[in-house]
């Protein structure tokens, strides 16, 4: 039965990409999916498009401006705790460097490798999708 306590949260994600890899940031051990790497991004405060949300959170957790970015997918996905809405971009292009602002380790990854590192639960169908767009992966 649908557990009508549980909160729903509207989350938007970017895959910041730059000559085949992509930027992924270790989420803290203390957070929901903790000691995960995850796509950066946050949730959407009330009110609030997407696209803003976006690059708000892009440029509080990585000190970046989103100069090009598109909607890649949605997905949504029943943690036990928690339900969420992740709107997925695409980041094609940005300004400054980014970097773990708030002491978050960051790497760039081979988006074929993307498969071997430990995500949040719900970003499996996210892999999947990149591996087929970018690497013809299957
Ligand atoms: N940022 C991000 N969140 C994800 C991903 N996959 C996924 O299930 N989530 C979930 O989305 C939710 C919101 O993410 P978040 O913790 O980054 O939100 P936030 O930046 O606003 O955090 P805050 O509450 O510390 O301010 C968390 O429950 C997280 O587990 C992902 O790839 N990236
Ligand atoms: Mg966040």
């Amino acid at each position: 039965m649908a557990n009508l306590a549980k909160p729903q949260l509207h989350v938007a994600v970017g895959v910041i990409i730059r000559q085949q890899q992509v930027l992924l940031a270790l989420r803290h051990a203390k957070q929901h999916q903790g000691d995960k790497w995850e796509f950066p991004g946050g949730k959407l405060e009330q009110g609030e498009a997407a696209e803003n949300a976006l690059k708000r959170e892009l440029r509080e957790e990585l000190a970046i401006s989103v100069t090009a970015c598109q909607p890649l997918m949605q997905l949504a996905y029943d943690y036990p705790e928690r339900s969420v809405l992740l709107d997925i971009w695409l980041v094609s292009a940005f300004e400054g460097e980014p970097h773990g602002v708030e002491g978050q380790p960051v790497q760039w990854v081979d988006i074929a490798s993307l498969h071997q590192l430990t995500f949040p639960d719900a970003n499996q169908p996210i892999v999947a999708r990149l591996q087929q767009q970018f690497c013809g992966l299957a």
